[in-house]
């Protein structure tokens, strides 16, 4: 047999189904999305901490730069190639205490000579010092006539990070003769590099030089240390800068660089992949989450309406049309939708009642043919004995409230075991089926003649009284006479007459008669026995 399923479970499972599909369809969409503008945002946080560090070092390199060029120049009134001379050195360091207490991230300001003395303030160098041998000295040699890019190191004494930036100085004759050197605390730049974020724990700015060596790091144990990885990343170019993610370990890096040529410098701020993609994903997950549950809510909310609007009123269809085939009454109760639901159940409610009307139009003939044949006698086609006795029964209830009299006659075939014995069973068949007639030609509409059984008949005569029955049995008696019978049979009965009388009950009144009847036998048949 097929399986029954019920149309809300139904309705349930499609759009749950199609709900889902559409939550897979859309979390796919919206997680790729929240995941690109996750990576977005995380790169444009990198990009404006770069940014700023950036910012902070070009202005703080820029004054110090700009010493660097003012003390080498003529425009400071100091002919370095005379730095032999007492007046020139005591110039110089005045001019150097002025710069110094000018530009407060000076450290050290100092200038050494090509004959390997060194020039500058509060100190003496030990008696083999030679200037010319010194890493700024050369630095500044190497990248003549340019600045020297910006060396950081760590001061033996105080521990500070300092940054030293040197320039060749040139005589009119555009020979070098010295070289002049700043060194400047780092300490804001560091601190700088050091900022936090919140959002991203991991993140942190560092700087390199073009070989990927590091030069200033929040961790101070990694300058000096090369960072080849992200090198191989950062283009070759003149002060480039953009972002990058490369392997670090077993960490997966997002960071943002830029090239500060002219210090030689790689400003990179960096973050741990992990850092980015945690947030991300709590961002997906709470974001997924309120989308499942609100589309499943509103699923259930859709799905629970239209079993309202439509299993509902299709639920109470149901239960009408049985209740019609069960033949009961709705008494109004059912009140359907006015909508297609509506009109549905209005035609089925209809197409049912008339169903069941022409069911009962024909169980109304069944019954009649059925109430007929059980009150007929199948050979006579007249009254059995059921019915016989319904039409005694009434008469007498009749009589018991009217005292309308009414007579009962009983007669019996005489001799009928000869007929059938002599002609056979069917002849005498014909006989009674004959007999019924005449006899129910002879009386009145108003009488009923019925066959009691065998060759037995009852007439049930109302409004009669015994006179009346006396004679109506006479004329009975004449017409079969009269008649003639198959293969001639001379038909004679016996016949038993009583009016209905106060003594009298149903049963009293037919032993009566049957004995009146046996006693008409008995006088010598085809007689009235009154
Ligand atoms: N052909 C036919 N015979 C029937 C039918 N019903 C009863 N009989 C017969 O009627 C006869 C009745 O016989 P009995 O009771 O001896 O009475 P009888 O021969 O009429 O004699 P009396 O009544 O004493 O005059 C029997 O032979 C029954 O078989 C019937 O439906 N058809």
């Amino acid at each position: 047999m097929k399986k029954f399923s019920k149309l809300h479970q139904q309705i349930f499972s499609i759009t749950t189904a199609l709900a889902l599909l559409t939550i897979l369809i859309i979390s796919v969409c919206i997680a790729s999305l929240l995941y690109t503008q996750g990576i977005d945002n995380a790169e444009s946080v990198l990009r404006n901490k770069n940014r700023s560090v950036n910012a902070l070092i070009e202005g703080y390199v820029a004054p110090l730069r700009k010493a660097v060029e003012y003390t080498g120049s003529s425009a400071s009134g100091v002919d370095h190639s005379r730095f032999q001379e007492p007046e020139t050195q005591t110039k110089i360091q005045s001019l150097y205490k002025i710069l110094q207490n000018t530009i407060p991230n000076i450290h050290y300001i100092f200038s050494g000579y090509e004959d390997g003395s060194l020039l500058i303030n509060n100190y003496t160098p030990p008696s083999d010092y030679n200037a010319v041998e010194r890493p700024w000295y050369q630095a500044a040699i190497k990248s003549n006539p340019m600045i020297s890019d910006g060396v950081p190191y760590q001061d033996i004494n105080s521990k500070k990070w300092l940054v030293s930036f040197g320039k060749t100085l040139i005589n009119p004759e555009g020979k070098v003769v010295g070289v002049i050197s700043i060194d400047a605390g780092m300490d804001a730049i560091v601190e700088a590099l050091a900022v936090e974020d919140e959002k991203y724990p991991t993140i942190y700015n560092f700087v390199m030089n073009t070989e990927g060596k590091i030069l200033i790091h929040p961790n101070e144990t990694l300058p000096d240390t090369l960072h080849r990885e992200i090198i191989s990343h950062i283009p070759n170019e003149m002060n480039a800068s953009g972002s990058l993610s490369y392997q670090d370990g077993d960490q997966k890096k997002l960071a943002h660089y830029n090239r500060i040529d002219k210090l030689g410098w790689i400003v990179v701020t960096e973050v741990n992949l992990t850092d980015i993609r945690e947030p991300i994903v709590k961002t997906i997950t709470t974001t997924l989450l309120t989308i499942v549950l609100g589309s499943l809510l509103t699923t259930w909310l859709m799905s629970y309406i239209l079993s309202r609007h439509l299993i509902v009123p299709l639920k109470k269809l149901q239960h009408r049309v049985q209740e019609i085939t069960e033949g009961k009454d709705s008494q109004g109760k059912y009140v359907f939708p006015n909508n297609e639901i509506g009109k549905i159940s209005e035609a089925i409610e209809k197409l049912t009642e008339k169903a069941l009307f022409q069911k009962n139009i024909e169980l109304k003939d069944k019954n009649l043919l059925l109430s007929s044949i059980s009150h007929t006698d199948q050979l006579t086609a007249i009254a059995n004995r059921r019915k016989m006795m319904e039409v005694l029964q009434k008469e007498v209830s009749n009589y018991q409230k009217t005292r309308q009299p009414f007579c009962v006659l009983m007669f019996d075939i005489d001799h009928f075991k000869r007929v059938n014995d002599t002609y056979g069973h069917e002849v005498g068949d014909q006989v009674l089926v004959k007999l019924a007639k005449v006899v129910k030609a002879t009386i009145r509409n108003t009488d009923t003649i019925g066959r009691w059984g065998g060759e037995e008949f009852v007439i049930v005569c109302p409004h009669t009284y015994q006179q009346v029955a006396l004679s109506m049995a006479s004329n009975i008696f004449s017409a079969i006479h009269k008649h003639t019978f198959p293969m001639d049979i001379d038909v004679t009965v016996s016949l038993g007459l009583s009016e209905f009388n106060d003594h009298h009950s149903l049963e009293s009144i037919l032993v009566e008669i049957d004995k009146k009847m046996y006693l008409a036998k008995q006088n010598g048949r085809n007689r009235i026995q009154p």
